[in-house]
């Protein structure tokens, strides 16, 4: 792998079923990058990060993220590869039955963490680092919208992850919010862990200037730009 590339596709072609969705993709992401990923409904962006975390094959070209390979990539490797990936996806939330504690815990025990006392730390270290440690002892719906986010973040980072995969993370949000939650997931990037984050928000885009991938008519560009 070139340079400190975290990401790595090399002319790989995305299908869905037959339908070929994106050709050619190009893409390289380095260790403490903040990326946007841009497109219009259906250009393929959710496609793409299937991609990258394992949920759909490689056909064409060749491709590695957290050091493992797209192209080779075994079922029984994929829990592996999701442990390196952080991901905060919408549909992806906190479980409403039990305190932000709890959830945290869920994720741990079941990535194999064991010791009571490393987990307990673990949670406050992820809690510290989102601002919310005072909310550990909370139910889901005793926080806020934008404070639920921040525990799906923190949530995202309990493995120390090498990515943080994020769609739309800021889709139910006020602007304010919204701002709240980038400048997050940019201190995040700038601590060593690279983010891509799928939005069609040009609010956020213009508030946060950084590199933009763009899904368009079949492929990716890797350094676009918005109107
Ligand atoms: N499971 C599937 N089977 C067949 N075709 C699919 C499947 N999922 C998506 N597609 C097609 O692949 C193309 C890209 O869809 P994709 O969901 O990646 O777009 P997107 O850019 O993420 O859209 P959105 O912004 O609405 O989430 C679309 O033409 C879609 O109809």
């Amino acid at each position: 792998m070139a340079g400190n590339a975290v990401i790595h596709l090399n002319n790989v072609d995305v299908f869905q079923q037959k339908h070929l969705v994106l050709s050619n993709v190009n893409l390289h992401i380095e260790k403490d990058e903040f990326v946007f990923l841009i497109g219009q409904t259906g250009s393929g962006k959710s496609s793409l990060l299937k991609i990258l975390y394992g949920d759909l094959h490689i056909g064409n070209g060749e491709g590695n993220i957290a050091g493992f390979d797209l192209k080779n990539l075994k079922e029984s490797q994929v829990p592996f590869l999701r442990r390196k990936l952080g991901v905060v996806f919408q549909d992806f939330q906190l479980l409403t039955d039990r305190t932000i504690e709890k959830n945290l815990e869920f994720v741990l025990k079941a990535t194999g963490w064991k010791d009571a006392k490393l987990i307990n730390e673990r949670i406050k270290d992820v809690l510290d680092k989102v601002g919310l440690r005072s909310k550990i002892k909370k139910m889901p719906h005793e926080i806020s919208g934008g404070e639920q986010q921040r525990i799906v973040i923190a949530r995202a980072l309990l493995n120390d992850p090498e990515i943080i995969l994020a769609d739309e993370p800021t889709g139910n949000l006020d602007p304010e919010t919204s701002e709240e939650i980038v400048t997050l997931l940019k201190q995040i990037s700038q601590a060593g862990t690279a983010v891509l984050m799928a939005t069609h928000d040009y609010q956020i885009i213009r508030k946060f200037p950084s590199r933009i991938i763009k899904c368009e008519s079949g492929v990716v560009h890797e350094d676009a730009q918005i109107a």
